[in-house]
C-alpha cells in the first residue's frame, strides 16, 4: 500500500529546485506540449472559479505526462489587488499523484514553483526569440515574478543593464508613459505542465536527499 503523502514546503522547495535542472526539463516538456501528442502530455484548459467578493479566481491546473509517469494538479488563487494592497497576487499549492494507484505522493508549496517555472519558461522563450544584440533587461513590476525573472535572466544571459519599471499604478492610471517605444509586452498563460515538471523534479530531489545515509 502506498504511504501517506510527503509535505514539501517553501524553504525546502527553494533548496531543492534549481534553474540548471529545471530549464532543460521544461524545455523538453514544452516541446512535447507543442507536438500536441496526447500519449506524451494531456493538459486540459484551466478550470476557474470566480471569487467575486474577493476580486479573484481559484484556478485548477492539472497535467498528465503518461510516458514520464507524472500526474499533477496545481490549485492557484489569483486576485486583482488594489495598488496599496500588501496581500499576495497569487497563492498556490501543488499536488503530485501516482498515476497507477491514484494516491497523492506529495503536497508542495506552489509559490516558489510558480515563481520559478514562470520565469524559467520566459527565459526559454527569450533564449529562442531574443534579438542577439539585446543589451538591456527590462522588467515591469517589482513583485515575486519580477524577482524570479531577474534571477534567471541574469543567470542565463549577460545584459549591460537591467531596468525595473515599478510604477505600474501610474502607468495604469495613464499619469506616466508606458515606455511603449522601448518595450514589447507579451501575454503569457501559465501551463499545468510547467508545474508538473517542477513538482516531479522537487520530488526526485527530495527522495534522493531522503535516501542519503
Ligand atoms: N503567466 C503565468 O504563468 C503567471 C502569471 N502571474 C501574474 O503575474 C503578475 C505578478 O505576479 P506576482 O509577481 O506573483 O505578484 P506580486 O503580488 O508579488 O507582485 C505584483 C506587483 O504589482 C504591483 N501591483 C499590483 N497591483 C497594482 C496596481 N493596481 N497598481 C500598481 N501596482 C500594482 C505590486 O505592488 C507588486 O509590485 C500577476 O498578474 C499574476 O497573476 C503570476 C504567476 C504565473
Ligand atoms: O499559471 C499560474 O500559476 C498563474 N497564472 C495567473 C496567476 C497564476
Amino acid at each position: 500500500m502506498p504511504g501517506p503523502p510527503v509535505i514539501i514546503w517553501e524553504h525546502e522547495v527553494e533548496r531543492l529546485l534549481h534553474y540548471r535542472d529545471l530549464i532543460p526539463r521544461l524545455e523538453q516538456a514544452l516541446g512535447k506540449f507543442s507536438r500536441r501528442d496526447s500519449a506524451e502530455l494531456i493538459q486540459p484548459v484551466r478550470t476557474t472559479v470566480p471569487l467575486h467578493r474577493h476580486h479573484g479566481f481559484l484556478g485548477l491546473m492539472p497535467a498528465y505526462m503518461e510516458k514520464d509517469g507524472v500526474l499533477c494538479a496545481k490549485f492557484v488563487c489569483f486576485y486583482n489587488r488594489e495598488a496599496s494592497s500588501t496581500l499576495p497576487a497569487t497563492q498556490a499549492t501543488v499536488v503530485l499523484l501516482d498515476p497507477e494507484y491514484g494516491n497523492v505522493k506529495a503536497v508542495m508549496d506552489g509559490d516558489v514553483i510558480t515563481g520559478m517555472r514562470t520565469a524559467a519558461a520566459s527565459a526559454i522563450s527569450a533564449k529562442l526569440l531574443m534579438r542577439p544584440e539585446a543589451e538591456v533587461l527590462t522588467i515591469l513590476g517589482s513583485g515575486k515574478q519580477a524577482l524570479t525573472h531577474y534571477s534567471v535572466f541574469t543567470e542565463m544571459f549577460s545584459f549591460k543593464e537591467a531596468e525595473v519599471f515599478a510604477e505600474l499604478g501610474e502607468v495604469i492610471n495613464r499619469t506616466k508613459p508606458a515606455h511603449r517605444e522601448k518595450t514589447t509586452v507579451f501575454k503569457s498563460l501559465g501551463m499545468g505542465v510547467e508545474d508538473a515538471v517542477s513538482a516531479e523534479l522537487v520530488y526526485e530531489q527530495w527522495k534522493a536527499k531522503a535516501s542519503q545515509p
